[in-house]
């Protein structure tokens, strides 16, 4: 299913904004983990995050996807949903957010105790309530896209760490977002399954869904992103095309990032 096939269409306009945040923050106690996050993601984009870890790119992801409410910030669904986190009502305005996109965990977060196809179709029948005759056949026709036909009734544990992270693909896709959230899709997976995960996520980029994806995996970065990010200290360090971020970085703490991905001993 491409992202036009959504209920939710994507408008085929080119380079035309989805996602607008300004001035994310959010704290933990007195831990300022995102000082003022700025980000524009366009339809049909990629955006990678990348950062050395407690730099807030799990955060951001969460506050895109309604999982924690910022402090402070506005985000802009292009002319849908607009939040402003400083006003009482952005509690109840996350949803909204929630709506809109769709996370992919680290640890696929799959429900241990129900089979692949249950756990696809638990948000679009539970959340969304759409007839469940029809997440059925949606999840099954996704389920064979990812290569996962005729494990719909295995259980979690039957499968590879590589299969369990594409069923949490089919799980965000089987919800028809507007925005796929990623959240170091591969970090957990053995390296020969690192490849077949990273394939489903650049199929998905080239039929158009638009995309944040937090990641390590350069080579993924170098050639799917349309944008890095690089974060650090809760602040966006460096943003702009791969080939100027992770070839050649402007900032001083971004080559020693990178270089140290690159060259880690
Ligand atoms: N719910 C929370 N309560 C308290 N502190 C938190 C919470 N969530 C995140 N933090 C802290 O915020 C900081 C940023 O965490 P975050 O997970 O966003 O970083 P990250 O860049 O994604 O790191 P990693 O690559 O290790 O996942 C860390 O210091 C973390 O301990």
């Amino acid at each position: 299913m491409s992202p036009t096939e959504s209920p939710l269409p994507v408008e085929a306009v080119p380079d035309a904004a989805l996602l607008t945040v300004r001035g994310l923050r959010k704290s933990f106690g007195d831990h300022e983990v995102l000082k003022s996050i700025d980000l524009d993601v366009r339809r049909g984009e990629v955006v990678t995050l990348i950062g050395p870890s407690g730099s807030g790119k799990t955060t951001v992801l969460r506050c895109l996807n309604g999982l924690e409410v910022p402090d402070a910030g506005v985000a802009e669904f292009a002319g849908q949903l607009t939040v402003d986190f400083s006003t009482p009502m952005a509690k109840k305005q996350v949803y909204g957010l929630r709506d809109r996109s769709a996370m992919v965990f680290q640890h696929y977060n799959l429900f241990p105790h129900k089979t692949v196809l249950e756990n696809v179709i638990e948000g679009p029948v539970q959340v969304q309530k759409r007839p469940k005759a029809e997440a059925v056949q949606e999840a099954r026709d996704l389920l064979a896209r990812v290569g996962l036909a005729g494990k719909e009734n295995s259980y979690p544990f039957e499968l590879s760490g590589g299969q369990q992270q594409r069923v949490g693909i089919v799980r965000a896709l089987a919800l028809r977002p507007q925005l796929l959230l990623f959240d170091e899709p591969t970090s957990a997976l053995d390296p020969e399954l690192v490849g077949e995960v990273l394939a489903v996520i650049k199929e998905l980029a080239e039929e158009g869904w638009t995309m944040v994806v937090v990641t390590h995996e350069l080579a993924f970065a170098r050639q799917v992103a349309d944008e890095v990010i690089f974060m650090d200290g809760g602040v966006v360090v460096e943003r702009g095309h791969p080939d100027t971020v992770l070839r050649n970085p402007r900032e001083e703490r971004t080559r020693q990032f990178v270089d140290r991905l690159l060259n880690p001993f």
